[in-house]
């Protein structure tokens, strides 16, 4: 019988199977952040355990409230300092050098196809878009990854989602999951890993495919997966170019990883895109979602263009080809949070930075804060923002606030008016 992707990661990283159900990978990458890792910190600290199992494998970064807002987050980046200091771990990313930890370590090459990757986040998933298995771990996890570099899963089950058709311009992979998440429900693909494939995904840059796959979350999957192709090969080219001779020589290896045609899939979705057009959500969960039509004219208070999902170079092009030369109505108030400091600095070369600011938007640096409502953006009760985030649960970004999920295109658009917009209405 043919396997997935992740049966064949899953089988070349077997450590051992207690039971059918019970299977220990061996780990290549354990990322950490300072909301999640300090307790697991503190917890080794005190069962006399503070080692890490191999510190290259291991990467850090605060960034989900950086630079610290106050004595807690001020706390919990220190002692994340301090461990990797302590343990040597080189790949850790403190101010100045810190973003968003699922933008970051992509493009650090952090991520290869075939990888077990595991994180104290639960959008981890996110570097599936790799060819990777990746998932968001509890502290117990997170602690004997840190420790043993192991991990135990469940048995993997695949839903395969084959995405056909094509995109129509200003519709993106953000309205192509949030559709996926429409159709198929908050809890759709519960202890599954949504394997996307299909021409629409093969088209995909791995921008978009992280989009995708950083989604996958809120429908409930444990991870996101993207076969490993051209496309992965030619982004992480200047990481893997002493192991290949040529690109080809790296796309040919990484085809081993991909699903046989004969795998199993525990549910199979075929979603043609041709006709989607611009998704939003309106309620305080992610399947919660409209076509952009049935929400125009919605007053929002805030406009948020960042994040995990949307906050990578594409992104902020997308929304700046909308917003270049005109202003953000008097009504709302504009954030931009390029998601680490590479693409702050390509947005700046680029005039991207320039055309926020002349818009009215406040430029930040790279961290999570207004997403998940900790700092830097935090709304008001009664008040909404058009979001580019991935979560839309109540008081996600302030309590009492609600958030409007949608592309950057979508999010620009909507910045123009202060009133939920199609962003065709600018083509
Ligand atoms: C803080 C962290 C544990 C959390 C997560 O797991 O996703 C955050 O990143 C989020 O998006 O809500
Ligand atoms: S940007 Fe938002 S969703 Fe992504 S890791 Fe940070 S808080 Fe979580």
């Amino acid at each position: 019988m043919g396997k997935t992707i992740a049966e064949k990661i899953f089988d070349s990283h077997l450590r051992d199977q207690p039971s059918p159900d019970n299977m220990i990978l061996s780990l290549d990458v354990v990322m950490c952040h300072e909301i999640t890792t300090p307790i697991a910190i503190m917890d080794l600290m005190e069962k006399g355990m503070d080692k890490v199992f191999d510190a290259d494998r291991i990467k850090a970064v605060i960034d989900h409230v950086t630079p610290a807002k106050d004595t807690k987050t001020a706390t919990q980046g220190k002692i994340m300092r301090e461990w990797a200091r302590r343990h040597k771990i080189k790949d850790f990313f403190d101010v100045g050098e810190n973003g968003v930890c699922h933008a970051l370590f992509p493009e650090k090459g952090f991520v290869r196809p075939g990888y077990t990757v595991i994180m104290g986040d639960s959008h981890t998933c996110t570097h599936g878009a790799f060819g990777a298995f990746a998932a968001g771990v509890g502290t117990t996890d997170l602690e004997v990854g840190i420790y043993k570099g192991v991990c135990s899963f469940r048995a993997p089950e695949t839903m395969k989602i084959n995405i056909v058709g094509e995109l129509q311009p200003s519709v993106t992979a953000k309205d192509v999951i949030l559709n996926i998440i429409k159709r198929i429900s908050v809890n759709g693909a519960t202890d599954r890993i949504i394997e996307f494939t299909g021409p629409v995904v093969e088209s995909f840059n791995m921008s978009s495919r992280m989009t995708l796959c950083n989604m996958a979350v809120e429908a409930g999957a444990t991870c996101g997966i993207c076969l490993p192709d051209r496309v992965t090969a030619e982004y992480l080219w200047p990481f893997i170019r002493n192991d290949y001779a040529t690109i080809d020589d790296a796309v040919n290896e990484y085809r081993q990883y991909h699903s046989d045609p004969d795998a199993e899939y525990v549910e199979s979705l075929e979603i043609d895109v041709t006709t989607l057009v611009p998704q939003v959500t309106y309620g305080y969960k992610p399947d919660l979602v409209k076509d952009i039509n049935e929400m125009v004219g919605t007053p929002v208070d805030q406009i948020y263009i960042g994040s995990c999902t949307n906050g990578r170079i594409e992104d902020l092009r997308n929304a700046a080809s909308i917003l270049k030369g005109k202003k953000l109505a008097n009504s709302v108030r504009g954030i931009v949070t390029p998601a680490t400091p590479l693409i702050y600095r390509q947005a700046l070369e680029e005039g991207l930075i320039a055309i926020f600011m002349d818009a009215g938007f406040c430029v930040l640096n790279p961290t999570c804060g207004a997403c998940l409502g900790m700092s830097s953006g935090v709304l008001a009760e009664g008040e909404s923002c058009a979001s580019t985030t991935n979560r839309n649960f109540n008081g996600r970004m302030g309590k009492g606030g609600m958030v409007h999920l949608m592309s950057p295109y979508s999010a620009a658009a909507t910045a123009l008016n202060g009133k939920i917009t199609d962003p065709r209405d600018f083509l």
